[in-house]
């Protein structure tokens, strides 16, 4: 079997920016997505997305961004001038926040308009997890409660655990991008991620982008590490 690499993110979770560039240009002939999370993005800032878009590739700009509706849409506003082909918020602030959010996104210039998503439970989190903030759900119900109201709020799609995919599917159809971190190949070390499936898993089960970060960035050879990937 072989996958596409096409669907692979890697994210980029380092404070330098040197580093992060060393990556992209190490993978990109593989890779076209790379991501920009909180820990480069609060180090970096807005021109780290530049840069990776000047080396040819795009940026999922993950910020997670999650407070009241109008926050969040001048948050979605004023990062959509980086460039960012992907972005997200927590599906868990709300039908209107998401809404609100949708409309600023739409209001990037033609051709800018970057994919929106929303968080649904975090892979890091388990059953015991949502217990202990009163949510006595399995973390698959609660994602697809969330999945269903990001869809109603028009959003692009949803990040979720592989394990979730088949149940997001049932629940908000075809037409919805599901991209699911918590991946790690048979020879990775699970780390702080709980609700993980291996790679090929993942995109056996449909997920349209995977994403992985310490698996083969933290590797001494990031390049074997991402030929092995679906090992
Ligand atoms: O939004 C995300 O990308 C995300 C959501 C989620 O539920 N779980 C999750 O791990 N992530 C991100 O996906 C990446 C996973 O990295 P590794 O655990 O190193 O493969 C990190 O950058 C996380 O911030």
């Amino acid at each position: 079997m072989t996958y596409d690499y096409n669907k692979v993110i890697i994210a980029l979770d380092t404070p330098d920016d040197r580093k992060a560039l060393d990556i992209v240009r190490l993978l990109k002939d593989k890779i076209s997505v790379f991501k920009v999370g909180l820990e480069l993005f609060c180090a970096s800032g807005p021109e780290i997305v530049k840069k990776i878009n000047d080396e040819g590739c795009k940026v999922f700009l993950d910020l997670k961004f999650h407070d009241i509706p109008n926050t969040v849409a001048g948050a979605v506003k004023s990062c959509i001038s980086a460039g960012p082909f992907m972005l997200d918020v927590h599906a868990s602030g709300g039908l209107e926040m998401m809404t609100k959010a949708k409309e600023a996104a739409e209001g990037a210039q033609s051709g800018k308009k970057p994919i929106l998503l929303a968080i649904t439970v975090l892979t890091s989190l388990d059953e015991k997890d949502l217990a202990a903030m009163n949510i006595d759900k399995m973390p698959k119900e609660q994602v697809k409660t969330l999945a269903y109201l990001a869809k109603k709020a028009g959003l692009d799609g949803v990040v979720a655990s592989p394990k979730e995919i088949s149940a997001i599917r049932e629940t908000v159809g075809k037409d919805f991008l599901i991209v699911t971190p918590g991946v790690r190949p048979t020879w990775a070390a699970a780390g702080d991620q709980k609700r993980i499936m291996t790679p090929a898993q993942a995109l056996d089960k449909g997920a349209d982008y995977i994403v992985v970060g310490r698996p083969v960035t933290a590797a001494a050879d990031p390049l074997d590490a991402l030929s092995k990937l679906f090992q």
